[in-house]
């Protein structure tokens, strides 16, 4: 992949939804995968960059920050979902790349729920982000048990299994057609690319990476 002894840097894709939207921004930035990476029938999980100069590995979103966190990847393209999920100190999220933007919020069915603020003081709600869950609901006063699922939350309260969710949102449609409606937004999401801490410090081509992005991301605004 590169030559001589230092190793290429390691850049994490989630391969979800911002993938697409990522693709065209990494370019701009000098971050482009080898044509390998598109071969639907290849079964790789890295794979060079069309200059040789790094290693990209393609994961699933939420690994995207474990890996970067861990310095098994230097940098990556997140969402601030996730990033505020983990909330690794590990982690630096220095540019906005402005896409994959959605928001993540409070859910209920809509003929109404059984939690009425300041007279429930516990709820159960299913969620892939329990973390963030809790605080929000404390900073309300409310105590919530979180059921943590992995997808198709808005399934949850029709069956029973919570009161309410907590899930990403852009267009609406998903709760609309599953019977809920947004109640409380907890956070705006867009995708950040990420560092890892002592990789910044330790690795100038990070650094210089950082600088490609952010460039990327002016450029973006101006044309
Ligand atoms: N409806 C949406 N609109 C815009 N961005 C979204 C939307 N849903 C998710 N995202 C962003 O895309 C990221 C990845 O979401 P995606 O749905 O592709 O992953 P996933 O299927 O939940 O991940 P995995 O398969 O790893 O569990 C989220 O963390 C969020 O930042
Ligand atoms: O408001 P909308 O435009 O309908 O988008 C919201 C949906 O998008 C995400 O799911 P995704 O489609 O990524 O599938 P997932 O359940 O596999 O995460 C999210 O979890 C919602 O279900």
């Amino acid at each position: 992949m590169t030559s001589g002894s230092t190793p290429p840097l390691t850049f994490a894709v989630p391969k979800g939804r911002i993938l697409d939207e990522a693709l065209p921004v990494m370019a701009r930035a000098g971050v482009v995968p080898h044509s390998s990476f598109h071969d639907k029938a290849d079964r790789s999980l890295a794979f060079a960059s069309e200059d040789g100069a790094m290693r990209i590995i393609r994961v699933r979103a939420f690994d995207v920050a474990t890996f970067v966190a861990f310095g098994a990847a230097q940098a990556g393209i997140v969402g601030s979902d996730v990033i505020e999920e983990f909330a690794y100190s590990e982690l630096y999220a220095p540019v906005d790349l402005a896409i994959g933007h959605c928001r993540l919020s409070v859910a209920e069915p809509a003929e109404g729920s059984e939690y009425r603020p300041g007279v429930a003081s516990h709820l159960r709600v299913a969620t892939k982000y329990p973390n963030i869950t809790k605080r929000w609901f404390e900073r309300q006063g409310v105590q919530a048990e979180c059921v943590k699922l992995n997808g198709a939350m808005e399934l949850a309260p029709s069956l029973g299994l919570s009161g309410r969710i907590v899930d990403l949102v852009s267009t609406g449609k998903t709760l609309a057609q599953n019977g809920l409606v947004e109640k409380d937004a907890i956070m705006q999401v867009s995708a950040r690319l990420i560092v890892n801490r002592v990789a910044l410090k330790t690795d100038p081509r990070v650094s210089a990476l950082v600088d490609a992005f952010r460039q990327a991301v002016s450029g973006q605004v101006e044309a």
